[in-house]
């Protein structure tokens, strides 16, 4: 049977998880949300089962593991808001077959990651973590071994999309000459240019730093192959996704001296909270810097974040309004003031569109406005109309029995 929910906004529970800024509670309170639960952590797969159960609307990090297993639970969720970029922790197919739009926040953390791998890059290349903890061992090497400048220096960058372009520009207005790898043909910025290929890049760079989305292509793309392949002495960075770097390579490249040194912001296996214990082949490896999956985070991108995806989930759940999200076909709505707006997610099959069209069409209902978008596997229809509360549920009931409907709503 299709999910109807169709409610007063003091009844849709949201549940915020992962210490999400306060910038998101406020926005959900002052347009009328008062159910909101919030935890300052990802909460264990059971618990999340449990409390997902009771939620319309779910905000998560990248902590939290949106399974499909854990997604079949989730019985009355209209969406979910990812508040970062990456979304590799939900099962996006998953969701949209159940009919729940996914929205992220695609740069609102972007300056923050490049800030901080530039800052990071500068560090390697003054050999400064071998030499801070030297002098947290009461150690001092007052040398300029293994030091040097940024400007005239190589920057590689493997993903030259929002983040990798940032830290281009950034980078040489440092002075260094950007590379960059991509697998889209990208319009290079400043005096960027694109390696010949992944190879080329390794070849050249000074520093590499990887900026991909985790994908099935993605995943251990730079392993000892690809190590071997840089200039003896060159750096590596990673803060985009655990999984793209073979940790252990990169343990045995830094070990044997071929790699100069390491900055590692995401990991293969993360704790899951602040209280639990942090363990990676790197620990104790003097001229790496460990961070904890902290590039994105800073006060001024949490509290962007925290606006924006709340904007997007307010919009779909108080308009229907599906534009920006990763999963779904998407729909820019205006406001239907003095109309009923029927919501009506649909699997993509033959038929649908007329059979919704014949229950207007036999009530003699006028259409004010209908919007409708579609992709392979979905259908998403919102139709406007000038009826009363009892008609507008007659009408969501009669949608909810068309076969193929996987959700409807009635906004009004
Ligand atoms: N450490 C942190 O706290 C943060 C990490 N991230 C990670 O950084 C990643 C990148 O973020 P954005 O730049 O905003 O994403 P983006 O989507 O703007 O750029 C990614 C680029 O990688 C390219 N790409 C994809 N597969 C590739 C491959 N196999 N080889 C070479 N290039 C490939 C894409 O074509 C695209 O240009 C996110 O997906 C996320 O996982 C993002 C924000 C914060
Ligand atoms: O801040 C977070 O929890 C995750 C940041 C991140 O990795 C992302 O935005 O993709």
């Amino acid at each position: 049977m299709a999910q109807q929910t169709s409610f007063p906004r003091q009844d849709i529970q949201v549940l915020l998880l992962e210490g999400i800024s306060p910038r998101a509670v406020e926005a959900f309170r002052s347009a009328g949300y008062t159910r909101i639960e919030e935890h300052a952590k990802a909460l264990p797969q059971d618990e999340l089962k449990r409390r997902i159960a009771e939620a319309h609307i779910v905000g998560l990090r990248s902590r939290t593991q949106l399974t499909a297993d854990v997604l079949a639970e989730a019985r009355k969720l209209l969406a979910v808001g990812a508040f970062c970029i990456g979304t590799n922790q939900i099962d996006l197919s998953a969701a949209k077959a159940l009919g729940v739009p996914v929205f992220n926040a695609p740069y609102s953390n972007t300056r923050s990651v490049a800030e901080l791998v530039l800052a990071e890059i500068i560090m390697l290349l003054r050999g400064i973590p071998a030499r801070n903890m030297q002098c947290h061992r009461h150690g001092w090497s007052k040398s300029a071994g293994g030091s040097h400048e940024a400007r005239g220096k190589t920057l590689g960058i493997i993903g030259y999309g929002h983040i990798g372009t940032q830290l281009g520009l950034l980078a040489e207005s440092l002075g260094m000459q950007v590379l960059f790898h991509d697998i889209e043909t990208k319009l290079a910025l400043g005096n960027a240019r694109p390696a010949a290929d992944l190879d080329d890049l390794l070849q050249r760079a000074d520093v590499v730093s990887l900026h991909v989305p985790e994908t099935p292509a993605t995943k251990l793309m730079f392993g000892s192959v690809q190590l071997q392949r840089m200039k003896p002495g060159a750096h590596v960075v990673n803060a985009s996704r655990g999984t793209v770097v073979d940790i252990d390579a990169l343990a045995a490249a830094l070990h044997s001296g071929h790699v100069g040194g390491a900055a590692v912001d995401v990991f293969p296996v993360e704790p899951e909270s602040n209280t639990d214990r942090f363990e990676s082949p790197l620990c104790g490896i003097d001229n790496v810097l460990l961070t904890p999956h902290i590039g994105g985070s800073t006060l001024e991108a949490q509290d962007n974040i925290g606006l924006e995806v709340a904007a997007k989930l307010l919009r779909y759940s108080d308009n229907g309004s599906t534009l920006s999200a990763v999963n779904f076909p998407e729909v820019s709505l205006p406001e239907h003031a003095g109309s009923h707006r029927l919501l009506h997610i649909h699997r993509n099959v033959p038929g649908v569109l007329s059979a919704i069209n014949d229950i207007f069409g036999r009530r003699g209902i006028n259409i004010d406005g209908q919007y409708l978008r579609t992709d392979p596997q979905l259908g998403y229809v919102v139709i406007d109309v000038a009826v009363d509360s009892l008609q507008s549920n007659e009408l969501r009931n009669e949608l909810a029995a068309i076969p193929g409907t996987l959700r409807t709503r009635v906004l009004f």
